[in-house]
């Protein structure tokens, strides 16, 4: 059993008052017997390009220095949402990963960057001013190993996959969908990705503010390897918190054994 805890922050423009925020439920998800604890998609600036710049920070600055304090300090791992990050003058979307004594176990650049249009709606150009990153993440922890993905990355599918062949018990996305998309989307992709591979999904959002220039949709949620919701919540600040039991994996896997009914011989020119 492994205890996961998604903290739906509710994000502020003030970064000191974020990460302090970040720190106290991340340390009642602990105190309340989290193992795994996630933060949200750009936990400690608004999300939108017109901040991007004034929020990054390199990879080992203040925000990291913070979250390797709380991982340490609440005796979890913590897969760090994700900030702004600069790196020789570009910029990235960057979740970071931290053990429990506080070491860097992982970075994860946001791979495909949220670049839609849907007219009326929303129109969202991350790429204006992010570069993506180039690698897939999956990270070791003592409960097993974890892939990890940044909000738009889940609406391709090719991602879990090859995390849940590589052996991943779960796919953790921090995000930030929005009023558009999430009703939508977002439960229905997680429990898309969790049936496909057979493996745990949680993707954990900040909490709505409407006085914010982009309004998350929230509900953050754990599905377990059936496809099934094992935990979610509404729009307002809270601990989504789920025991996620590696058994059901296996039992899933061995009942409906898609794995094994591959047929790779058919699909090897999917990338033409
Ligand atoms: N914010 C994102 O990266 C993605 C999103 O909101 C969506 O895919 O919808």
């Amino acid at each position: 059993m492994v205890k996961l805890a998604l903290v739906q922050l509710l994000v502020s423009s003030n970064k000191q008052q974020n990460l302090k925020r970040a720190a106290t439920l991340i340390k009642e998800a602990a105190n309340k017997g989290a193992n795994i604890v996630v933060l949200p998609e750009c936990f400690n600036s608004p999300y939108g390009i017109q901040y991007f710049e004034e929020y990054a920070e390199e990879l080992h600055g203040e925000t990291a220095r913070a979250l390797s304090a709380m991982a340490k300090e609440s005796n979890v791992y913590l897969i760090g949402g994700s900030f702004p990050e600069i790196q020789f003058g570009k910029y990235y979307n960057t979740c970071t990963i931290w053990n429990r004594v506080g070491e860097l176990i992982g970075t994860h650049r946001k791979v495909h960057l949220f670049d839609i249009d849907i007219p009326g709606k929303i129109t969202f150009q991350e790429s204006k001013v992010l570069s993506p990153g180039n690698e897939l993440t999956l990270v070791d922890t003592e409960h097993g190993t974890i892939g990890v993905g940044i909000c738009y990355d889940i609406r391709f599918p090719e991602m879990a996959m090859i995390a849940a062949r590589k052996g991943a018990f779960a796919m953790i996305y921090p995000g930030a969908f929005n009023t558009t998309t999430g009703p939508l989307h977002w439960e229905l992709l997680q429990r898309a990705r969790a049936v496909d591979n057979q493996m745990f999904v949680a993707a954990c959002s900040p909490a709505r503010d409407t006085s914010a220039t982009y309004h998350a949709w929230g509900h953050s949620t754990v599905v377990d390897p059936m496809g099934k919701v094992l935990a979610t919540t509404e729009e307002s600040e809270a601990i989504v918190e789920a025991e996620l039991d590696i058994e059901e994996m296996k039992n899933a896997r061995t009942s409906i054994p898609v794995s094994f009914q591959r047929r790779f011989d058919l699909y090897k020119n999917v990338a033409e």
